[in-house]
């Protein structure tokens, strides 16, 4: 595959942390073991796994906040963006939906004001909200209304490439369809690729093109789709299918 073709390569990553414990000086507790894989042009790529197998740790890895201690993170895009579970970890509650939007652009320094508001606008019908909630605090939103602005404020950078670390998880099922439908369309409208981390091998089969299984820190197996859900290979991935039934 060409080096056009990818927005991202892991390249046997090991990474864990050394802050544990009084001090933050603690043993070190080593999360993942030896990870590989690409992330395509356009594709959204799952990463599943059971709690605390390491899923947030390669989101961390890959954005830089964790160091790999051996093995490589090359990006060959702008850096992702993230989205999260809970908007709230992403939104400043004291602010406007419009000062949020608007911030990164303002730190940015590359646009004058008008510039700025067009494209906060502009931004905020992509993700289907209307003009009013530009006055709106947080709090004063819905969940699902919060998680297309934590959207907006991911993609107002235009970034190329997305992780979504289980963005639909604490939102009810009709809102997660909502959701998933827009980041479909945001992918194809603007171009992106995503890594989407979620523990629901539904929302996976859902939307997903490839996955990875995670297991203790280590991809398992990886495939389409189809060769995940219909032709497992590794016991581990059988017994997830086997929980979600
Ligand atoms: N900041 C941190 N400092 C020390 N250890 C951490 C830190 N964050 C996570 N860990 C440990 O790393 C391991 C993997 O955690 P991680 O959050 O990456 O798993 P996960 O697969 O994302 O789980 P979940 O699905 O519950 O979010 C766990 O043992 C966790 O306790």
């Amino acid at each position: 595959m060409s080096e056009q073709e990818l927005v991202l390569s892991v390249r046997h990553v090991t990474s864990g942390y050394r802050d544990r414990g009084l001090f933050r000086r603690g043993p070190y507790q080593e999360v993942l073991r030896d990870v590989t894989f690409d992330v395509r042009h356009g594709e959204i790529l799952g990463l599943v796994g059971e709690s605390g197998t390491g899923k947030s740790t390669l989101a961390r890895t890959i954005l830089g906040i964790v160091k790999p201690d051996q093995g490589q993170v090359i990006h060959y895009t702008k850096r992702p963006q993230m989205i999260f579970q809970d908007p709230y970890s992403a939104l400043n509650p004291a602010y406007s939906v419009e000062w949020t939007l608007e911030e990164p652009l303002r730190v940015y320094g590359k646009y004058d004001a008008p510039e700025r508001k067009r494209r906060v606008r502009e931004m905020l019908d992509r993700v289907g909200l209307p003009e009013e909630c530009l006055a709106a605090k947080p709090a004063e939103l819905s969940g699902g209304q919060r998680q297309r602005v934590s959207i907006a404020a991911a993609l107002i950078q235009r970034p190329r490439f997305l992780i979504a670390d289980e963005p639909v998880s604490a939102l009810d099922v009709t809102i997660q369809a909502q959701i998933l439908d827009l980041l479909r369309t945001l992918r194809r409208e603007l171009d992106l690729s995503y890594l989407f981390i979620s523990h629901d091998l539904n929302v996976v089969y859902q939307l997903c093109d490839r996955v990875l299984v995670m297991k203790e820190g280590r991809i398992v197996e990886q495939g389409t789709v189809d060769d995940i859900f219909d032709h497992p290979k590794d016991d581990y991935t059988r017994q997830l299918l086997a929980a979600a039934e």
